[in-house]
C-alpha cells in the first residue's frame, strides 16, 4: 500500500501486487477499512492511513506480530486452559497458558530462542524496541543522585540484566557518555550470539548469562532489570533476586527495577493489557506497590524510592539491601 508514496490503489491493483485473488483482496480491504486500518478513497479503492503506515515499519510491525501471531493459538485455547485448571489465577511457570496453547513443553524464552525461530525472535526484539520509543527512564529521574555521583572509571556502573539486544544500555550510554564506570549487558546466549558485529563492544561489554545463576559481577553500583520480573511468578522472582543479592555491596549497590506499578484505582489500559499478556505468556503478572513491597521484603530487600517517571506506567523502583 505504501508503494508510489502511498497513492490510492484499487483492490485489483493490490491483488496484482501481492498475488491474492482479487475477490479475496476486495473483501479483505473492505473489512480493513471498517476496522480503521486503511482509508477508503473510492469504490474498491484504498490508501494507507496512520495505522497501516506505522504497521509497515519494522518496529511496530514486529511488535504486532509478536503479540498476535503465534499468541492467537494461546488466546484461542485459553478458555479450555482455564476450565482444565479450575479457573485459578495462573502462577505456575511450568503450566502456563502459553505452553498449553502452543502444545509445547518449552517455556516462552526457550521456545523463541530455538533454532528456526530467528524471525520470531526478531519480532520480539522489535517489540522490546517499540515499548521504549517514548521518553526513557533516565530522562525523567535524577540520574546523578541515583548513581551517587560516581567517580571511579574502573568500577561497574550498571549491568542491564536481561537487556535484550542492548537498546536500553546503549541509549543510556549515549545520554551519559562521560559518566565514569563500566556498562555491561547480560542476556541469554541465543541473544548475545546474534548481536550485530557493530555492537558497541568497546564501551559496553556483552556477557552471556542466565539470571537464575549467581551474579558474576560483584559490587556493581546498579543492577538494572527492565520488565524482567513481570515475566515471572513470585517464586521465580525470588530466585532471580536471590542470585543478585550476594553480589551486592551493602550501602553501595542498588537494584533498579524499571517496571509497571499498577495503581490501586484507575489503572491504565496499557498496564492491564501487559498484565494479561504476562498471564498468557508466563503465568506471571504486573504488580501493585504492595505486591512489590511484599515480594522484595520476602528476600531481604527494601524499596528506598519509587520514581514516578512523569506518569509513565513504567516506574523506577530503587531497591537496596535491608
Ligand atoms: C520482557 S524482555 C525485557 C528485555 C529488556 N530488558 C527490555 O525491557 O526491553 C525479558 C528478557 O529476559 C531475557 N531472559 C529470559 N530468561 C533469561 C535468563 N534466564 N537469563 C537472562 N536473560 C533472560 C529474554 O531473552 C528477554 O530479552
Amino acid at each position: 500500500m505504501l508503494a508510489d508514496n502511498g497513492s490510492p490503489k484499487s483492490a485489483d491493483k493490490l491483488a496484482e501486487m501481492t498475488g491474492l485473488e482479487p475477490k479475496l483482496m476486495s473483501r479483505w480491504m473492505k473489512h480493513l477499512y471498517t476496522a480503521g486500518f486503511v482509508s477508503e478513497t473510492g469504490p474498491d479503492e484504498y490508501a494507507p492511513n496512520g495505522i497501516s503506515t506505522a504497521l509497515a515499519t519494522r518496529i511496530a510491525g514486529g511488535m504486532t506480530k509478536n503479540c498476535y501471531d503465534f499468541m492467537n493459538h494461546v488466546h484461542a485455547r485459553f478458555p479450555e486452559y482455564m476450565k482444565n485448571t479450575g479457573y485459578k489465577n495462573p502462577t505456575d511457570k511450568d503450566a502456563s497458558p502459553f505452553k498449553y496453547g502452543m502444545g509445547t513443553d518449552l517455556h516462552y524464552w526457550e521456545w523463541i530462542s530455538q533454532p528456526g525461530m530467528e524471525e520470531k525472535l526478531d519480532d520480539f526484539k522489535a517489540h522490546m524496541e517499540f515499548k521504549t520509543l517514548g521518553k526513557k527512564w533516565f530522562q525523567s529521574v535524577d540520574v546523578p543522585q541515583i548513581f551517587d555521583h560516581p567517580t571511579d572509571p574502573s568500577a561497574t556502573l550498571m549491568i542491564d540484566i536481561g537487556g535484550s539486544f542492548g537498546h536500553d544500555i546503549i541509549d543510556f550510554h549515549k545520554a551519559f557518555p562521560d559518566m565514569p564506570g563500566k556498562l555491561v549487558l547480560q542476556e541469554l546466549p541465543a541473544t548475545i550470539n546474534t548481536l550485530p558485529s557493530d555492537f558497541p563492544s568497546q564501551d559496553i561489554e556483552a556477557q552471556a548469562y542466565d539470571f537464575f545463576t549467581p551474579q558474576p559481577i560483584k559490587n556493581a553500583k546498579v543492577y538494572y532489570l527492565h520488565m524482567i520480573l513481570h515475566d515471572w511468578p513470585d517464586e521465580s522472582c525470588r530466585k532471580i533476586l536471590s542470585s543478585i543479592i550476594p553480589a551486592m555491596k551493602k550501602g553501595h549497590s542498588k537494584i533498579l527495577l524499571n517496571e509497571i506499578v499498577i495503581p490501586d484505582t484507575n489503572a491504565s489500559w496499557f498496564s492491564t493489557s501487559v498484565d494479561m499478556l504476562m498471564l498468557l505468556c508466563h503465568s506471571a503478572q504486573e504488580r501493585t506497590e504492595s505486591d512489590w513491597r511484599k515480594l522484595l521484603g520476602s528476600v531481604g530487600l527494601q524499596i528506598s524510592k519509587i520514581w514516578d517517571c512523569e506518569g509513565n506506567p513504567e516506574k523506577i523502583i530503587e531497591v537496596e539491601l535491608v
